[in-house]
């Protein structure tokens, strides 16, 4: 398809994907360290060289199937060829309050002078203190070296929450944590300056109420889902309501208020879609999960009574019934493999999904079930709590507008 015809987006988490946002991780995974890898979101200390392996696995995989993958780091550099792109990055760094006059304006030239590939290096990488040799002023010589000048973005590989399509319009988000805020600013560069994504629409933005992309759920075309708990804020859900269903890009979202612990920081470790009307989904939460419906009346956001997520959805849906397929075997199979992102799968097209090999009981279900697994090894992405869904997020996929209904019930 050329660049003019092209429709970014999806209406669905299944439709044919045709166009992926990843992130191949590299220096910023160095930084991790045992006395920082807890304030950097991740459970341990990656293998840098073979996470990058597993990740050119994913994206072979992806590539295989036809799905075109574009890198965000690529993105980045070409569009900080654009000199506003460039200042909104760089000012981004420099309001942190760390820093001080003497060093911002040390660190503002050096910024400056650094060419676009070198930039996005340090846009994601950070810069250490000793790296940062003509660091100045009293915030350099007080800081630890052990500190970063511009704090290193390790969780960039998670590409589904800083930026999310919600039909033809992209929301970038509204990253929870320290660790994570300024990734944003590179999306919200992208979208804004790259010329692949003039004109397209936009349904948020950072400055916003607390949005991550992992919480948003595509459940049909015009149903949303969208978590709320460790990340999103109740706030965020209705402001991203407000704006999808005033758009007419959905009739109804669902609120859906997880536990706010780091197993289930966002919806999509819990419950991902594998076909038109089937989820895979963690049995412990299965029945326990609610869900609140918003729709939009003359303006005035409805707040619907509170019910069973699995009823509501199906409700919202239109369907019968929403179909499960539990996550591992026994409580303590499923467990483990939630944790491991067992629930975390990557639809490529209906009833053929990404997921991890790792999670041998729940592929097997979902395998039992007729949905088509494509393994990838994640033994050392895994350590940054995120598997094939969070590591994505789709550009494209077909559409699937009315025919929903049919290949939801045609089967
Ligand atoms: N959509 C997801 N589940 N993303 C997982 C993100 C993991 C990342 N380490 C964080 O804590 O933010």
């Amino acid at each position: 398809m050329d660049e003019t015809t092209r429709v970014w987006g999806a209406d669905s988490e299944v439709g044919r994907l045709r166009s992926v946002l990843l992130h191949r991780p590299g220096a910023e995974l160095k930084r991790l360290t045992p006395r920082n890898n807890d304030a950097l979101l991740f459970d341990g200390i990656p293998w840098v060289g073979r996470a990058q392996d597993e990740h050119d696995v994913f994206a072979q995989t992806l590539r295989d199937q036809g799905v075109r993958v574009l890198y965000l780091r690529d993105l980045l550099v070409e569009t900080l060829a654009s000199e506003v792109a460039r200042r909104e990055c760089i000012d981004v760094v420099l309001t942190d309050p760390r820093l001080g006059d003497t060093l911002r304006g040390r660190l503002r030239v050096y910024l400056e002078g650094l060419h676009p590939e070198d930039l996005a290096h340090v846009l994601i990488a950070g810069l250490a203190h000793e790296e940062f040799t003509s660091g100045r002023g009293l915030g350099y010589v007080l800081m630890e070296r052990s500190e970063f000048v511009i704090d290193p973005l390790p969780n960039l590989l998670f590409t589904r929450d800083s930026s999310v399509w919600v039909g033809d319009r992209v929301a970038v988000s509204s990253l929870a944590m320290h660790a994570r805020r300024r990734e944003t600013s590179l999306t919200e560069a992208v979208y804004a300056h790259h010329p692949r994504f003039a004109g397209v629409g936009r349904i948020y933005s950072p400055d916003l109420e607390r949005l991550e992309g992992g919480d948003v759920l595509l459940l049909a075309p015009g149903v949303v889902a969208v978590g709320t708990g460790e990340r999103t804020t109740p706030a965020g859900v209705e402001r991203l309501a407000r704006h999808v269903l005033g758009a007419g890009l959905a009739h109804t979202v669902l609120a859906v208020p997880v536990a706010q612990d780091r197993a289930t920081m966002h919806l999509d470790t819990v419950c991902t879609m594998v076909d038109t009307g089937a989820v895979v989904m963690y049995p412990k939460v299965a029945h326990e999960l609610r869900a609140i419906g918003l729709t939009l009346e003359d303006d005035e956001l409805l707040v619907g009574e509170p019910g069973a997520f699995l009823e509501v959805a199906a409700e919202a849906m239109g369907i019968d019934r929403l179909r499960t397929i539990d996550t591992g075997l026994d409580p303590v199979t499923a467990e483990r493999e939630q944790w491991d992102d067992g629930n975390n799968t990557l639809a490529v097209a209906p009833r053929l999904a990404v997921a991890y090999e790792r999670n041998v009981e729940t592929n097997a279900r979902l395998e039992e079930a007729g949905i088509e697994v494509l393994r990838i090894p994640g033994s050392e992405l895994g350590t940054g709590r995120g598997g094939p869904r969070c590591m994505s997020c789709p550009l494209e996929r077909d559409f699937l507008g009315d025919e929903w209904k049919k290949s939801c019930y045609g089967k």
